[in-house]
């Protein structure tokens, strides 16, 4: 829903019964748009997506059945209730068959009237909550978010294969699993290949995707081969059924310039593209993803519950959150985990957050002997490579030349490290 108060869409070929209908549910305070016919009603779904929307059965145009499929097929999460003067007991069937959630007949009463229009939206309200717990639809009011979630409605069935972009941990693949929850292969698996684990081989790339979700993350990591391949499978227009959904935390474009990646792939792969913000972007949300984080680690995670102050929740607001929401996340867990009050105050998050940061920071120190050797290493590579980096102004086959090392091979270890280029 985009805004606190519902939208409903009155469509009907009947002058006096449209006004009729606008007037009453106006009276109760929803926000109503109408439509006289199939077309007019196309264009204002499109406009802004209705919560609910209140269809008559006849109409010369076109039959409201056929607008409830295409309806359905544009958006299932759509609620519909028909109307009709002429009802019978085998077209109810047949529209709760395809997807209406009531059915209303005329001669309408307001109470009549009103009492389908709640049931709907309450329905619908069950429905979202449901849909939430099972495909962590993306939280947040802040009106990024809000438009994230509006686009991902509007173009999760088509069948253009989408890329989300966004720093790591800001939320693309919760957004991924939002789109295949609500794409054409809803009912298909995700799967997720990463660079490493990407199959040379065209037949098992397309058995894997028939019907199913791929989600391809991190895009900019692919080798050459793998990305030769994904553009001839994209380009022979072999990935048809399915929904191709490709991540990247880097920016592609730069990736062409410096020849680490191939033009043609990016033109075939961006069409779609969904900048997923940083969380001190958006930082609004912090107490709704809170919130939300809470329940699940309560719920799932059997945690115990505990619960944020609001000078906490504004501490949390004050932080920079260069780990973004997966980083937040981890925060909370480990808040829930080792607090030992019921309530959680500024002084466990500066605690909170004082313990990431010092975590994060160990990397940049010298080499420090007490660690085991693997990470040891590890902290030495990644002083290592920010140097190279540097050196070359963030250009990572510039660097890879200097490092004597593959460029996707850079790109890879960059990712295990956690090393940002655009930061560089
Ligand atoms: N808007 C959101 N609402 C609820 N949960 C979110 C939201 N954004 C991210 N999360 C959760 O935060 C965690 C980290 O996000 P996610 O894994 O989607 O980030 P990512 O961008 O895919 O990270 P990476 O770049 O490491 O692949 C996940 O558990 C995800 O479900």
């Amino acid at each position: 829903m985009s805004t606190d108060k519902p939208l409903i869409l009155v469509v009907d070929d009947e002058p006096d019964i449209r006004e009729l209908i606008k007037d009453i549910l106006e009276d109760e305070n929803y926000l109503v748009s109408v439509a006289a016919d199939g077309q007019e009603a196309q264009t204002a779904f499109n406009k802004q997506l209705p919560d609910l929307i209140l269809l008559d059965i006849w109409m010369p145009d076109i039959d409201g059945i056929t607008l409830l499929k295409e309806f359905k097929q544009q958006n299932k999460a759509v609620s519909i209730v028909m109307m009709s003067g002429h009802g019978t007991i085998e077209t109810a069937v047949e529209a709760t068959r395809l997807g209406a959630s009531d059915f209303i007949e005329k001669p309408l009463s307001t109470a009549k009237l009103l009492r389908g229009v709640e049931m709907a939206l309450e329905n619908r309200a069950k429905q979202v909550a449901i849909q939430r717990e099972l495909s962590q639809v993306p939280v947040g009011k802040s009106s990024q978010m809000k438009l994230l979630r509006d686009q991902v409605e509007r173009i999760a069935r088509h069948d253009m294969p989408i890329l989300l972009v966004g720093e790591g941990g800001a939320g693309k693949h919760c957004f991924a699993h939002y789109l295949h929850s609500l794409g054409n292969y809803a009912d298909g698996k995700f799967i997720e290949l990463s660079p490493e684990s990407f199959p040379l081989d065209s037949h098992k790339i397309k058995s894997l995707a028939a019907n199913n979700c791929i989600y391809i993350n991190d895009l900019a990591l692919l080798n050459d081969d793998a990305q030769a391949l994904l553009l001839h499978l994209l380009e022979s227009k072999q990935l048809d059924s399915c929904q191709l959904i490709c991540a990247t935390q880097f920016a592609l474009q730069k990736a062409v310039d410096n020849n680490d990646f191939l033009e043609g792939l990016l033109y075939q792969i961006n069409s779609i593209t969904l900048a997923i913000p940083a969380l001190k972007d958006h930082i609004e949300d912090i107490p709704e993803l809170v919130h939300n984080f809470v329940d699940l680690q309560t719920t799932q995670a059997g945690l115990p519950y505990r619960r944020f102050t609001v000078a906490a929740q504004n501490r949390l607001r004050n932080h920079d959150w260069p780990g973004n929401v997966l980083e937040l996340k981890n925060v909370i867990q480990r808040l829930l985990l080792l607090s030992d009050s019921d309530d959680i105050d500024v002084v466990d998050i500066e605690q909170a957050l004082h313990s990431e940061a010092e975590a994060a920071a160990e990397g940049d120190d010298a080499i420090n002997f007490d660690l085991p050797l693997r990470e040891a290493r590890e902290q030495f590579e990644r002083i290592y490579l920010l140097q190279k980096l540097q050196e070359t102004d963030g250009n990572v086959g510039k660097a890879a030349k200097l490092a004597g090392m593959e460029r996707t091979h850079l790109y890879r270890k960059l990712r295990s490290l956690g090393i940002d280029t655009k930061q560089i």
